[in-house]
């Protein structure tokens, strides 16, 4: 049957991508990436840099999905820490994929590769950049895909599921049009971008190791990220 994205869905979709797109890692911040010290140790301090500045713009980001405000406020907390590190995935991928001149791609997995992470995580890390690579998502795709992460409800401690349920749907919806719509040629690739969530879980599983073999080194992070993963 004719699949149609509605007007309201098109208000939603509109106010999402335009928030994603607004809510950006400030570029003085993110041109250190490009500073010559290559140490694992200067690597550590300036992805720790990233991430810290990455979870502000997550925040501000999520502040505008729409009933996201009107979830119970510690509901909202649960979200965001259930959900950080995979955004975050999700938006170092689009970096990686960008392919941007400012050869942001090259020096951020030189840096991911030298700052102490061991070998059985960087594989899926990369192996994870580039399936999301041969997604190419349009920007649409990109903020609704990182919004229905956040809207997960089987997050820890989400006291009202449903309600994030509810809004999870609604998203999907519009996703999944989206997807019809945007790749007429591939029928599963819906089912594909899902896909996508399930490897996150993974990496968020392997994620939690990293964090602990960093402190194992007695590597220290910042207090935003100490709150957001529940360390130190
Ligand atoms: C604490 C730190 C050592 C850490 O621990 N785990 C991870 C991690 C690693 Cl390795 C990989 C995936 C996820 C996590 Cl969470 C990290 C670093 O996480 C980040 C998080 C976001 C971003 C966005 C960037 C970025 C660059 C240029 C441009 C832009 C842009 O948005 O324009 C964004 S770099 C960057 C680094």
């Amino acid at each position: 049957e004719k699949v149609e994205i509605t007007k309201e869905q098109q208000a939603l979709m509109k106010i999402i991508t335009d928030a994603y797109n607004r809510h950006q890692i400030p570029q003085d911040v993110a041109k250190k990436l490009l500073q010559d010290q290559y140490s694992a140790e200067e690597n550590f301090l300036l992805l720790t840099e990233m991430a810290t500045s990455q979870v502000q713009v997550l925040v501000e980001f999520t502040k505008n999905i729409p009933g996201f405000l009107s979830l119970d406020r510690e509901d909202q907390i649960a979200l965001l820490k259930g959900s950080a590190v995979e955004a975050m995935f999700l938006r170092s991928a689009q970096v990686f994929n960008r392919k941007t001149p400012s050869g942001h791609t090259e020096v951020l997995e030189e840096r991911i590769r030298k700052s102490g992470i061991s070998e059985e995580f960087i594989t899926p890390m990369f192996n994870f950049y580039k399936s999301i690579g041969e997604l190419h998502m349009v920007q649409e795709e990109q903020a609704l895909l990182t919004t229905v992460t956040i809207l997960t409800p089987d997050r820890p401690y989400v006291k009202d599921q449903q309600a994030v349920e509810r809004l999870q749907e609604t998203i999907l919806d519009v996703l999944r049009k989206l997807c019809v719509l945007q790749h007429p040629q591939e029928p599963q690739y819906f089912a594909r971008l899902l896909g996508r969530l399930t490897e996150l879980r993974t990496l968020s599983h392997y994620h939690t190791e990293m964090l602990a073999s960093w402190r194992m080194n007695d590597h220290k992070f910042t207090p935003l990220l100490c709150e957001i993963w529940d360390v130190q």
